[in-house]
C-alpha cells in the first residue's frame, strides 16, 4: 500500500514537473449519430461520445491507463506521466471552468504492460497486445472497477480500427488510443467557432478510418458497433425505383461514409472562410497594423504542450491568457500586442501546443490556425527545461514545424527559450534531500507495474486459456496467419534490454540538431518568476530589426537596379522596327 502511495506520489510529482493539464471527453468511434441537418453546428456535440452521457457531463470520465513498457525506465516514466496527465485532462469545462483543480485529481488507475513492438516483434494485427496481456488488462480493469467505476480504457499507443474494436469487445469498455484521446481533448477544449470546426474535422477524419468490419449479434458481418448493423436501403426497397431501375441500395457503411463526407464538406467550406478572413487580417496587419501606419510584426510562440507558452505570452504582453496544467489548455489561437525595449510595437501569437505522435488529422484540420505560425515574422520555441525527455520534445516540435511548411530560414532564425528554470533550480536544491527517496520510488514504480502484471497474470493464466476457448474476442477471422503470439506477454517481467525504441528518436534528434545548428537555448526564462523575460524581449527586438534591415537592403537593391538600368529597346523590338521601315 505504502509502495503504491509512494509510486503514485512520485508519478504525480513528476507529472507536475513535466506536464500541465488538459481535459476532454473520450472518443468512441462507432455508430456516427449525425442528424441529416448538414449545416447545423449542433453536430459538433455528437463528436464526443462518452461525454454525451449526462452522468459523465457532471463528472470527469475515469480512464484506466494502459502504458506499453519502454526502455530505458526514464523514458517509460516520462511517457507514463504524460499518459496520466492526458487521461486526467479528459474533462469538459462547465461555464468556462473545470470542475476540479488538476492537482486535486486522483491519479487514474494505470498499468504498465509488455510492449508488443519491442524485441524486434510486430504488434499483433488483431488486438495489438498478445492474448495474455489482453486478459491481464481485463483483470486490472475488473480490479479498478471494484474501487470505482471505469468509463473507458486509454491505451497509450496508436491502434488500428480492428485492434480497437477487438479490445473493446474483450474488455467490454470503450477504448481510446493516443490519437483518439488527443482529438477528443481538442474537441473538449475548443472554445471558438474556428477551433470547434477544426477539431470536429479532425475527429471526422479519424472516425472515417475507423469504420471497420465486425461480426454482428446475428453472426453476419457488418460495419459499426455490434447490433448497429443494418442495410438501410436494400435493392428494390427504399431506393426509389423498381426492378432493374432500383439500383443496389445503400449499405450501412455507405450511409455512414456519406454522412461523414457531407459533414466534412460543410466543415471544409466553413474553415475555408476562416482561412480567408485570417489571411485578410494578416495582410492588413503586415501593411499598416502599427501605430504609425507601418507594418506590425508577428512573433509566433510555439512548443510542446504545457511548456508554458501562454504563461510566457501573458507575462511578455502584460495580458491574461488562459494557462493551465491540463495538456492542450490552448486550442484557440490568440494574439496579444506588446512593446519591445526599442519602443516598437509587435504581436505575439499564442497557439496550440504540439505532442509526440501528434495525429496527422489534427495537423491537417488545424491548417488555418497553424498558418499563423507559417506566416509569422519570427518564431519563439518554448521548451520546458524541466522535462526529462526534453530532447524528444524539441525534435517533435521541429518535425511538426517542418511538416506544416515552416521554411528552413525561419527555423534557423528561431529563438529557443528554455522555460521553467525555476523548477530546475528548485530540483537541484531538493535533489540532495530526495536522492535516496527517489531511488526507492523509482524502483517502486517499476516493481508496481511488473508485480501488478505478474500477480493477476499468474493467478489466471490457466483460467485464461479456458476462457480464450469460450470468449473469442477477436472473432477468429481477424487473426492473420502472420500474426505472432508473443509468449513473453504471458506474465514474464521484461528483462530484455531492448534499446530499439529509443533509436528512432536519437536519429530524429541528431537531424534536428544539425538543422538548427545549436544544442542549447538562446535564453533561459521563468514565466512565473519573470527571470529572463527582458533578455528575451531584447533578443526579439534585435532579430526583428535585423530582418527589417535585410528587407530594406533588398528593397534598395531592387530600386537601384531599376534606376541604374538604361532603357534600350529589346532586340525583337529593334528588329521589328527595322523590318517595318524596310
Ligand atoms: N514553475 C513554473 N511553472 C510554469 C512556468 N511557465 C508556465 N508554468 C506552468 O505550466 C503550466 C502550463 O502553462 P501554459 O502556459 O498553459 O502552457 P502552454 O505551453 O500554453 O500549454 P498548452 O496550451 O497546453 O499547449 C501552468 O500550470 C503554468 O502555471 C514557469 O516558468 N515555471
Ligand atoms: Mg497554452
Amino acid at each position: 500500500m505504502l509502495r503504491t502511495l509512494l509510486a503514485a506520489r512520485s508519478s504525480l510529482r513528476s507529472s507536475r514537473k513535466i506536464l500541465t493539464s488538459l481535459s476532454s471527453p473520450p472518443f468512441k468511434c462507432w455508430a456516427p449519430s449525425y442528424s441529416s441537418k448538414q449545416g447545423s453546428d449542433d453536430a459538433h456535440e455528437t463528436v464526443s461520445f462518452l461525454l454525451k452521457d449526462t452522468a459523465l457531463r457532471s463528472r470527469p470520465p475515469r480512464l484506466l491507463v494502459v502504458q506499453p513498457r519502454l526502455r530505458p525506465d526514464r523514458l517509460l516514466q516520462a511517457k507514463l506521466n504524460e499518459a496520466l496527465c492526458l487521461a486526467n485532462s479528459l474533462e469538459e469545462q462547465r461555464d468556462g471552468y473545470f470542475l476540479t483543480d488538476f492537482f486535486d485529481k486522483e491519479l487514474p488507475p494505470h498499468i504498465v504492460v509488455q510492449n508488443p513492438s519491442m524485441k524486434g516483434h510486430k504488434a499483433r494485427a488483431d488486438a495489438y497486445f498478445g492474448p495474455g496481456t489482453v486478459h491481464n488488462i481485463k483483470c486490472h480493469l475488473n480490479n479498478a472497477e471494484s474501487k470505482g467505476e471505469v468509463d473507458a480504457v486509454f491505451v497509450n499507443a496508436i491502434l488500428s480500427g480492428v485492434q480497437q474494436r477487438n479490445l473493446e469487445t474483450a474488455w467490454d469498455k470503450p477504448v481510446l488510443d493516443r490519437v483518439g484521446l488527443i482529438i477528443e481533448i481538442f474537441n473538449a477544449h475548443a472554445f471558438t467557432k474556428e477551433a470547434k470546426l477544426q477539431a470536429e474535422l479532425a475527429a471526422l477524419t479519424y472516425k472515417k478510418s475507423r469504420l471497420v468490419r465486425v461480426r454482428g449479434p446475428g453472426g453476419r458481418y457488418t460495419f459499426g458497433a455490434a447490433g448497429d448493423a443494418e442495410v438501410v436501403s436494400a435493392r428494390g426497397r427504399g431506393s426509389g425505383g423498381q426492378g432493374f431501375m432500383s439500383g443496389a441500395g445503400e449499405t450501412e457503411l455507405q450511409l455512414q461514409r456519406r454522412r461523414i463526407l457531407e459533414r466534412r464538406n460543410y466543415l471544409l467550406s466553413q474553415i475555408e472562410e476562416v482561412r480567408r478572413t485570417r489571411a485578410i487580417q494578416r495582410a492588413g496587419r503586415k501593411r499598416h497594423g502599427g501605430s504609425f501606419g507601418q507594418g506590425l510584426a508577428t512573433v509566433a510562440v510555439v512548443g510542446y504542450t504545457n511548456a508554458g507558452k501562454s504563461t510566457l505570452v501573458s507575462e511578455l504582453s502584460n495580458s491574461d491568457l488562459y494557462s493551465d496544467c491540463r495538456l492542450f489548455a490552448t486550442v484557440d489561437p490568440r494574439l496579444r500586442s506588446a512593446v519591445l525595449p526599442s519602443g516598437r510595437k509587435m504581436l505575439f501569437s499564442d497557439t496550440v501546443g504540439f505532442i509526440s505522435d501528434l495525429p496527422i488529422q489534427l495537423v491537417e484540420a488545424f491548417h488555418a490556425t497553424l498558418e499563423e505560425v507559417v506566416e509569422a515574422d519570427l518564431l519563439v520555441h518554448v521548451v520546458d527545461s524541466s522535462a526529462p525527455n526534453l530532447d524528444e520534445h524539441r525534435s517533435t516540435v521541429f518535425q511538426v514545424l517542418q511538416q506544416i511548411g515552416v521554411s528552413e530560414e525561419k527555423l534557423l532564425n528561431m529563438i529557443e527559450v528554455w522555460n521553467k528554470i525555476d523548477i530546475e533550480e528548485e530540483c537541484t536544491d531538493a535533489d540532495e534531500a530526495d536522492k535516496y527517496l527517489d531511488e526507492d520510488e523509482e524502483s517502486d514504480v517499476k516493481s508496481m507495474a511488473t508485480e501488478s502484471e505478474t500477480d493477476v497474470c499468474e493467478q489466471s493464466r490457466g483460467e485464461y486459456e479456458a476462457m480464450e476457448e469460450k470468449e473469442n474476442y477477436s472473432d477468429g477471422w481477424l487473426y492473420d496467419e502472420d500474426t505472432m503470439v508473443d509468449e513473453s506477454d504471458f506474465c514474464s517481467p521484461s528483462n530484455a534490454d531492448d534499446q530499439q525504441n529509443e533509436q528512432p528518436n536519437k536519429n530524429k534528434i541528431s537531424e534536428t540538431d544539425s538543422l538548427i545548428g545549436q544544442n542549447g537555448p538562446h535564453v533561459k526564462t521563468s514565466a512565473v518568476t519573470g527571470v529572463g523575460l527582458q533578455e528575451l524581449l531584447e533578443l526579439i527586438d534585435e532579430k526583428l530589426s535585423a530582418q527589417d534591415d535585410e528587407k530594406l537592403k533588398g528593397a534598395k537593391m531592387v530600386e537601384r537596379n531599376i534606376f541604374e538600368r538604361k532603357w534600350r529597346p529589346s532586340h525583337t523590338q529593334e528588329d521589328s522596327t527595322i523590318a517595318a521601315e524596310q
